[in-house]
């Protein structure tokens, strides 16, 4: 039996042989971040140029990584266009009268500098063609080569997946004829899978559906690794570009047991399993940017046949490649076989599609069209054998996983959890990292220690999400890098940050230098000089400045001082908060706004409200 010896994979690890990883651990206990490093070592491949003979326009080898993004632009403008609002699904969770059952599906891109079967490298981003191994296009002759180092992040997936890791596992032979699968079979592991027995718990603030409760329960049947096919960019005539360096890239399979119950909840749980596993660093890029596939099985039940045991006919929704697709091909198809069987009909179990933007899935293909896949042990393979101490040293060295990790930016910097999940879920999980970077560099510049007084991680949390995010239409323009860095480098957010928090310049300025920083018109590192060069510094107006501002504003004003008075006497429960701030709006028009502070102007005015004028109304 050919065995892989733990002491290689071990020396991989150790080593770092496996594919040199730079990896960046922010503070301890923080997550671990990962890059991946080309390799060095040439491989043996060969370029096949048959597909490529026409060159491709730059255009296109350069959004190639990122398929989905022009889409969702074009998708964005078209609704703008039409002047239709999306509908919100937010009430369409349940069917009374109906349950629906979804078991899910998912193919993982795994993190490794080689393919599954061969030494080329793996690529994203190269040019087509260029990383291919003679096995990879099922030359005569040539053998399939198991690469051990795949093994390190499909065990880290599993295990952040809570799988149990099957001591032997075996690859198998499944056929289907394609172009983009030049042997005519994929290898995969379906019967004798490398992890099983897994669970997702999905908690309310993972977005659940709220028919769902605070907390459920999604078990894993099992995970498998298998080769991914070529990638097809179709042409106009009919007409098919082949990239093959996607062929044979090592992919996981996730599967679930058919456990979840309400469309939300299953976008939820695929939301999940990206997050974990772009917090073990298993994977190479989330949905957005084609990492990440689902397919969705959906079936319903009338609700007298719960309890029975018995499920529904089973469709297949294959390839979706966002959340929201998976929520809406999911209440698409549920209440297409609710309809079906409602006049009468039976539902077919058969394989569908959905496209973007649509209301309705489509039939692809019935179950009398189904292939045959004629499952065989590959015989050019052995059994895959993984050592305890394998499982155990990953186990050991894995980041912190999501939910510990939402936990601690809620105690520790008393972020909200909707904004830390959204922070660990931009950017393919590095706006997080970003978030880290600017953090540590403004404690530095501020002298701060750990747990010190965090407003400052909450202002740092604030502009790494919102005030970042208004700089671009797509997260992805940004251009964020895996280890946290962008077209805004840390360090001048931090710089910027430090001189908002020390009240050295105003927010309006803080927004203007991050524009400045973003467009290119101050260079990295140059933030304090913008500053100077633009004498941009906060200086603030004096208390009797303010006090005088406040003075003017409240003439004329007798009707809201009389709210302050009413509530000053009891008379009204809620503080009139609404019309200080209007009060403070009207000051900072009047003022100089550079030299002005909102907070100054609220506290003086609040002050001369109630030293001065409610105590002359109640002595009028
Ligand atoms: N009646 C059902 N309703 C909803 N989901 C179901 C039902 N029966 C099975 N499922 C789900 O369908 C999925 C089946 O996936 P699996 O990979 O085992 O088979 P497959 O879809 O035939 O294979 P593949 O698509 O990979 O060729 C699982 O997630 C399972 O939970
Ligand atoms: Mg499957
Ligand atoms: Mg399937």
């Amino acid at each position: 039996m050919s065995r892989v010896p733990t002491a290689e994979l071990s020396r991989y690890l150790l080593t770092g042989q496996v594919s040199r990883r730079g990896c960046l651990y922010a503070r301890n206990p923080r997550i671990a971040v990962c890059t991946l490093l080309r390799p060095t070592r040439q491989t043996r491949n060969v370029s096949s140029h048959a597909a490529t003979s026409t060159k491709l326009p730059p255009s296109v080898i350069a959004s190639a990584g990122n398929p989905l993004r022009k889409q969702l632009k074009d998708e964005a403008k078209a609704l703008k266009a039409s002047g239709k609002k999306k509908k919100k699904n937010a009430n369409n969770q349940t069917v009374p009268g109906w349950e629906l059952t979804v078991g899910i599906e998912i193919h993982a891109q795994l993190n490794t500098a080689r393919k599954l079967f061969s030494a080329a490298a793996t690529s994203f981003n190269d040019p087509p063609n260029s990383h291919v191994a003679l096995f990879d296009v099922a030359m005569p002759g040539s053998q399939p080569l198991f690469q051990p180092e795949t093994l390190i992040p499909a065990v880290r997936a599993a295990l952040a997946l809570n799988c149990a890791i099957q001591p032997v596992s075996r690859f198998d032979r499944k056929h289907y004829f394609h172009w983009d699968q030049p042997a005519g079979y994929q290898i995969t592991q379906y019967y004798h899978p490398f992890a099983r027995d897994g669970r997702v718990v999905l908690r309310a603030r993972d977005g659940i559906a709220p028919e769902d409760g605070d907390r459920v329960e999604i078990d894993i049947k099992q995970v498998q690794m298998e080769q991914d096919t070529a990638k097809t960019t179709a042409q106009p005539g009919n007409v098919h570009w082949l990239d093959f360096n996607r062929v044979g890239l090592p992919l996981i399979e996730i599967i679930t047991q058919p456990q979840i119950h309400h469309p939300a909840t299953a976008a939820a749980f695929v939301r999940k399993v990206q997050m974990l596993l772009s917090s073990v660093d298993a994977c190479v890029s989330g949905m957005e940017a084609g990492g990440l596939r689902a397919d969705v099985n959906v079936s319903v039940r009338r609700a007298e046949d719960v309890g029975t045991g018995r499920l529904g006919t089973r469709t297949e929704i294959k390839n979706l490649s966002s959340f929201k697709a998976v929520e809406d091909a999911i209440i698409a198809e549920r209440d297409r076989q609710i309809a079906v069987l409602e006049t009468g009909g039976m539902v077919e179990g058969e394989t569908r599609g959905w496209s973007l933007g649509s209301t309705e899935t489509r039939r692809l293909r019935g179950k009398e069209g189904e292939v045959d896949y004629r499952y065989m042990p590959d015989p050019d393979l052995g059994p895959v054998v993984i050592g305890e101490d394998l499982v155990a040293h990953l186990a050991s060295s894995m980041g912190m996983l999501p939910d510990a990790e939402i936990d601690e930016l809620v105690e520790t910097y008393g972020l909200s959890s909707k904004d830390s999940l959204s922070l660990m879920m931009l950017d393919d999980g590095a706006r997080i990292q970003y978030f880290y970077n600017v953090l540590e560099e403004l404690e530095t510049r501020l002298g701060l220690s750990e747990g010190s007084d965090q407003r400052h991680a909450l202002l740092a949390a604030n502009w790494c999400l919102h005030e970042l995010g208004k700089l671009t239409e797509l997260p992805s323009d940004l251009d964020m890098t895996p280890d946290g860095e962008c077209r805004v480098p840390s360090g001048d957010l931090a710089a910027i940050l430090s001189h908002l928090h020390k009240r050295e310049i105003t927010a309006r300025v803080a927004k203007d230098l991050l524009w400045g920083v973003f467009r290119g018109e101050i260079s990295a590192g140059g933030v304090a000089q913008a500053i100077e060069a633009g004498s941009l510094w906060f200086q603030e107006i004096s208390e009797q400045d303010y006090a005088k501002l406040a003075d003017a504003v409240v003439q004329g004003e007798d009707k809201v001082l009389g709210e302050f008075l009413r509530f000053k006497q009891g008379k009204a429960k809620a503080y009139p908060h609404g019309k200080l701030m209007f009060l403070v709006g009207k000051m900072m028009r009047a003022g100089p706004e550079q030299r002005m502070d909102p907070a100054s102007a609220e506290r003086v005015l609040r002050a001369r409200i109630e030293g001065v004028y409610l105590p002359a109304l109640e002595g009028s």
